[in-house]
């Protein structure tokens, strides 16, 4: 069976788009992996399903390159607008919006949440600073934007090793659906980071973690909104005040369309 895709890129965070709207396709988390490997399938660090949805103009599901599936992604969400011309998105976070702003697309991320349990986190603790140290990385900042990050502010992200840090911190039990990692620092020009997604490692960019990192710096007064977040894919705009969902703004690219013949892909280990 062939499955047609589009491969789709929001600054380098790349991704396999497939319109379940025109092809009957049922996704599993096994299918998922085979087709984000990078020797053995298409290569992506998340896999995207769109679908049609009574609730907005199109849904989308999202598979991370290890087959979870999870509520939200941001750079995703606009590669899905540029590609399908959708003012709006359901996703299992919520209702995203989405509009063309010159050669970027802007979207909408849902308000965040610090409450623990909304993280979510094991136990009660103050999640603007968490309690728990992991080698250099302390006094992390922890925020759902529809799925869950930690961020910690550090001198300089270049330095941390993330490889090693990231896994630790993703993986702790103290955070039970594990957690997208980030670490960032702010300058003259707006916030740099880098991240270690959850599910999906290193990334050259995470939208979602742009909004988490930008929240954090805004709420502890190290930025003010609007706010450039800086990753080694490229930049996006946050625009975010406390109570209201988060705008972001950056770029979308569409780099090829091809045919899957799916008996071809190879089964992953899991
Ligand atoms: N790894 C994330 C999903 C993808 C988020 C990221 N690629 C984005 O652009 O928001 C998670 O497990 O919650």
């Amino acid at each position: 069976m062939a499955l047609h895709f589009h491969k789709m890129h929001g600054l380098g965070n790349d991704f396999v788009i497939v319109d379940g709207r025109e092809q009957g396709v049922t996704i599993t988390p096994e299918l998922a992996r085979d087709i984000a490997d990078r020797h053995r399938g298409v290569g992506c660090d998340q896999l995207i399903l769109i679908e049609k949805s009574n609730k907005a103009d199109v849904s989308m599901r999202i598979w991370n390159h290890d087959g979870s599936e999870v509520e939200s992604c941001g750079n995703a969400a606009r590669c899905v607008v540029a590609l399908t011309g959708a003012g709006t998105i359901a996703t299992p976070a919520g209702v995203i919006e989405g509009s063309a702003r010159g050669s970027d697309i802007e979207v909408s991320i849902v308000e965040p949440s610090f409450d623990w349990q909304r993280i979510p986190i094991s136990y009660a603790m103050d999640t603007s600073a968490l309690p728990m140290q992991w080698g250099p990385l302390k006094n992390g900042f922890a925020v759902n934007v529809g799925n869950p990050h930690v961020v910690f502010f550090v001198d300089d992200p270049d330095t941390v090793n993330l490889d090693q840090r990231g896994p630790e911190i993703e993986n702790d039990p103290v955070f039970p659906e594990r957690i997208n990692v980030h670490v960032a620092t702010v300058r003259d020009d707006g916030i740099h980071m880098r991240s270690w997604e959850r599910g999906a490692g290193l990334t050259l960019a995470c939208g979602t973690g742009a909004c988490a990192t930008a929240v954090a710096a805004i709420a502890t007064k190290r930025a003010t909104s609007p706010v450039e977040v800086h990753m080694p894919g490229g930049s996006v705009t946050i625009t975010w005040e406390k109570g209201e969902k988060l705008l972001m703004r950056g770029g979308a690219t569409h780099v090829f369309e091809g045919d899957l013949e799916l008996e071809h892909l190879a089964r992953c280990a899991s």
